[in-house]
């Protein structure tokens, strides 16, 4: 299940498990995914914002002096908030620390633009703490820009993150290139379906990201999710990792703990009963309203997501 994959609207190959690396500590990420890269994982999703991405390009360097070679490996960058209205400088300066000459696909990381010139590189805030957002930018702009980017083969393909369906819908009748992908919290605790099928729909590629409910492991103990391990022999980890093949979405699986990379790679197969279960499960949190996503960045803007604006 490791080398299973799947189809792009560029026709380029997209693994269906991938390393995740928000909030991997510089001095463990290179470690991981150099680890992860050698024990069999193709994929490995970094961003700008992370603030690590000269150690995870430490890391690439140190698979490919191991025998890994880049065209195997598909790598995913982001361009973050501060950047939108300068997506090529963006990408160039993810491109130095990662040690490429180009990444297989970029993301815009979220639809808004924060301060170019504001009191921080990354996360610039205003004077009674806010982030310094600015509200007149108009995401569409930044698609153009990625478009642009995309002509000069520097990123193989350009996708959204946390796209809505309706800042989806907003986008999609001036985009000229269709975003290869939309990377957007995804598990049992948070199926998005209308997200999920406006994507299919369009031939948009889903990434999953916090399948595991990001950190501290909230949704191992869900009961249909312990009842589906028991019945595999497997964690409940390979069970919210593995839910994600059936719906045909790519997973993102964070880890710097070497056993926890390697054991992230046994994806099983999810039976109907399993994915039923797992269906059912989603709808009964949903019918209590309580849905839950783990990551919401203060950013105070409606982005149009259902559970919370
Ligand atoms: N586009 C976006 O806005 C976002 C993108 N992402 C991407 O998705 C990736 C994954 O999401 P993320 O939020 O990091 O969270 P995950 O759902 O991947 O959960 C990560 C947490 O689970 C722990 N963990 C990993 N594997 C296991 C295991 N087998 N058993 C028990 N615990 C485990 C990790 O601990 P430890 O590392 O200590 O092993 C970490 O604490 C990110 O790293 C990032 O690349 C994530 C959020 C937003
Ligand atoms: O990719 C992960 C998340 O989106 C992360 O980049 C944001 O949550 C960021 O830390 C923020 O605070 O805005």
């Amino acid at each position: 299940m490791a080398d299973k994959t799947f189809q792009l609207n560029t026709g380029q190959s997209i693994p269906a498990i991938g390393l995740g690396t928000w909030q991997s500590p510089a001095g463990a990420v290179k470690a991981a995914v150099s680890l992860a890269l050698q024990s069999g994982y193709k994929l490995i999703d970094a961003a700008y914002c992370y603030g690590n991405e000269d150690e995870v390009g430490a890391g690439l360097a140190e698979a490919f002096a191991a025998g890994v070679k880049r065209e195997d490996i598909f790598v995913v960058t982001k361009v973050w908030a501060t950047y939108t209205t300068r997506v090529q400088l963006g990408l160039e300066k993810s491109l130095k620390s990662l040690g490429l000459d180009y990444v297989d696909l970029l993301l815009v990381h979220w639809p808004l633009l924060m301060n170019p010139e504001g009191n921080d590189d990354k996360f610039p805030k205003l004077p009674d703490g806010s982030r310094d957002i600015i509200h007149s930018h108009n995401h569409v702009d930044t698609w153009k820009q990625m478009e642009e980017v995309l002509k000069t083969g520097k990123a193989k393909a350009i996708g959204v993150s946390n796209y809505s369906k309706r800042y989806l819908e907003q986008l999609l009748p001036h985009a000229t290139v269709v975003p290869a992908v939309n990377q957007i919290e995804n598990h049992p605790a948070l199926p998005q379906q209308e997200i999920v099928d406006l994507c299919n729909e369009k031939g948009i590629h889903i990434m999953a990201y916090s399948p595991l409910g990001s950190t501290g492991g909230p949704l191992f103990t869900a009961e249909p999710i312990v009842k589906i391990a028991e019945k595999h022999g497997v964690k409940p980890s390979a069970v919210l990792l593995s839910y994600h093949i059936p719906r045909g979405s790519t997973v993102l699986a964070k880890s710097v703990t070497p056993e926890r990379i390697k054991e992230n790679l046994n994806l099983v197969d999810l039976d109907e009963e399993d994915q039923k279960l797992l269906r059912e499960y989603s709808d009964k949190l949903a019918a209590e309203k309580k849905l839950q996503r783990f990551v919401y960045p203060p950013f105070g803007v409606d982005f149009g997501f259902p559970d919370k604006s």
